[in-house]
């Protein structure tokens, strides 16, 4: 009873601030009218809306969780290893007690993302898309794995300023295309190069490296072996761990 108090009292005070954030990132919202009881806003393509406060704080969230949420957003070519590394890294988090989402870029163009190809239009809005759920489930306390390849660096500078400071961990899988090409368990570098695909990332169509990453994700370790996916994993988890992910803010 005494927690379940304490809460409620948690969440009206982060409904103070839930103005201040409100639009924190939108593009193009202007006042429409003031109606009886509140003001309604356009924004984008949707008039006369309006935003409804007072949902649980994600700070509450995340005391219940003992973790902060946030977006481990995996970018890398195709090949690069994002979904074998975020995979792994997925079951070491659950390993650890905390709950985790993974976004993976062929299961969601199975589904939520199933209307979009590879134009480069298309590409930025699967990611603006995958970076408004994320933020969700980031807002909800939730580790959050999103693997896309990502590959123009302004949408993913996008993604990053919808999210608070410190919520965005931009994972750099810097694996040479050489290294890609290689594996290419699916074929696609061979179809690219001999001219059946076209507007492959990579090959061409371009990847932006990241400049800035929290994470650069080498391919090889310094005695120039190939690193294996678990000590790839690791170090994620290792910065996890020092920067306090793994936890929640102390009260
Ligand atoms: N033209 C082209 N370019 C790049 N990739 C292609 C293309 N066509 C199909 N595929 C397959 O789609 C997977 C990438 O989807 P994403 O949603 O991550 O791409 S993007 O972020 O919108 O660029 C990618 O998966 P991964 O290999 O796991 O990265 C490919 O299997
Ligand atoms: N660290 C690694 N060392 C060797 N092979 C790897 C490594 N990480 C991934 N692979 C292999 O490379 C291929 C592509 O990995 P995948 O995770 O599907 O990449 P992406 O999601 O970036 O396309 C797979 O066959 C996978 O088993």
């Amino acid at each position: 009873m005494r927690r379940h108090a304490q809460t409620i009292i948690t969440s009206v005070n982060a409904m103070a601030s839930c103005t201040v954030n409100l639009f924190a990132g939108s593009s193009a919202v202007t006042k429409n009218s003031q109606l009886s009881t509140c003001t309604a806003y356009d924004v984008g393509e949707s008039t006369n809306i309006k935003w409804h406060e007072g949902g649980v704080s994600r700070d509450a969230k995340e005391q219940l969780l003992n973790q902060k949420g946030c977006v481990l957003w995996f970018t890398g070519l195709s090949g690069s290893g994002k979904s074998t590394v975020a995979c792994t890294l997925e079951h070491a988090l659950i390993g650890e007690g905390k709950l985790t989402t993974l976004m993976d870029g062929d299961n969601i163009r199975h589904g939520l993302n199933s209307n979009l190809g590879f134009s480069s239009t298309d590409r930025v809005e699967n990611i603006r898309r995958i970076g408004e759920v994320s933020k969700l489930f980031a807002d909800s306390g939730i580790i959050t794995l999103v693997s896309f390849i990502s590959p123009y660096r302004n949408d993913r500078c996008k993604v990053r300023e919808r999210l608070q400071p410190g919520q965005f961990i931009e994972v750099y899988m810097k694996v040479p295309l050489s290294v890609c090409e290689t594996r290419d368990p699916k074929g696609l570098y061979k179809k690219a190069r001999s001219g059946q695909l076209k507007g492959f990332t990579g090959i061409d169509d371009p990847y932006e490296e990241p400049e800035n990453a929290e994470l650069v994700i080498e391919a090889a370790g310094p005695d120039g072996n190939l690193r294996r996916p678990e000590d790839q994993a690791a170090q994620i988890l290792e910065y996890l761990k020092l920067k306090g992910y793994l936890q929640a803010s102390q009260k």
